[in-house]
């Protein structure tokens, strides 16, 4: 569904790549975590995913396209496989619940009758059920991030990229956000999040790739925030005196 074959992304000659040869592919239906420190690339992928940015080297494939080679003209149609969450939700403030998750249909020139049938059906996925006359100041944050969801999900997106989706959450209404995403996930759309959020990664236990300045670190299935996170340890060797060989004694 995504495939990086060495691909290198640099904005500025003079600073290191923001991705460096890098070679990841994700499958149709998988959820990945992209972990990583602040600047390590995590947007950029994300970006190159959706050809908002080009790569400087190497070979993206997107839903079976080669993005190097889309024309521009076929941008459009490629966006419309792809749904995007970001942290600050992004919301048309002066629109209801119904009519933000509405537009996004109308934008790609689905019929009133298909909308109409539509915005309640993903209203209802994401746990907003008979919430689209508010607006968006209306509701909570979590609340927020679910029409934000349900907009992204509407069209019904191949691939699902969320940016930092729980980085305005306290820590419960977050796990609920990146269930919710793991239940679209289980409908068969392929998710991508970035996250800082050491918590939810390991809670989730999903594949987690790790991004070092730019490059892929770790790749680990069921992984954690950390490298090891959940290791299993041996129980502490006790020292005992009377052990000539000094077995379990520290250095
Ligand atoms: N448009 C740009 N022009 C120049 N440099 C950029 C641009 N966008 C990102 N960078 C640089 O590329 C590197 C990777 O940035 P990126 O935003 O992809 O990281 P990130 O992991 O998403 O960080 P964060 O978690 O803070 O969002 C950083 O060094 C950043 O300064």
């Amino acid at each position: 569904m995504i495939r990086f074959d060495h691909v290198t992304k640099t904005y500025d000659p003079t600073a290191r790549p923001a991705l460096d040869a890098v070679d990841l592919e994700v499958a149709r239906g998988e959820f990945v975590f992209l972990v990583g420190a602040s600047g390590s690339g995590k947007s950029t992928f994300l970006r190159l995913v959706l050809k908002e940015e080009a790569a400087t080297s190497g070979v993206v494939h997107v839903a079976g396209k080669e993005l190097g080679r889309l024309s521009s003209w076929k941008v459009p149609h490629l966006r419309r496989q792809i749904g995007v969450v970001f942290q600050d939700f992004r919301l048309l403030p002066g629109k209801t619940v119904h009519q933000n998750v509405a537009f996004a249909l109308q934008v790609v020139g689905r019929s009133r009758a298909a909308i109409n049938a539509t915005v309640p059906e993903v209203l209802e996925l994401v746990g907003l059920d008979g919430k689209g006359g508010r607006l968006p100041h209306e509701l909570s944050g979590g609340e927020q991030q679910r029409v934000a969801i349900a907009r992204a999900v509407a069209g019904g997106p191949a691939i699902l990229l969320a940016d930092e989706p729980t980085g305005n959450l306290d820590p419960t209404t977050s796990l609920g956000i990146t269930r919710l995403l793991e239940t679209i996930n289980g409908r068969g759309t392929t998710v991508v999040m970035a996250t800082h959020d050491d918590d939810i990664v390991d809670s989730m236990r999903k594949r987690v790739v790790e991004l070092v300045d730019g490059r892929v670190v770790r790749d680990e299935r069921q992984g954690g925030y950390v490298t090891g996170t959940m290791p299993v340890v041996p129980p502490p060797v006790e020292a005992d005196e009377d052990d000539d060989e000094g077995r379990g004694a520290t250095a």
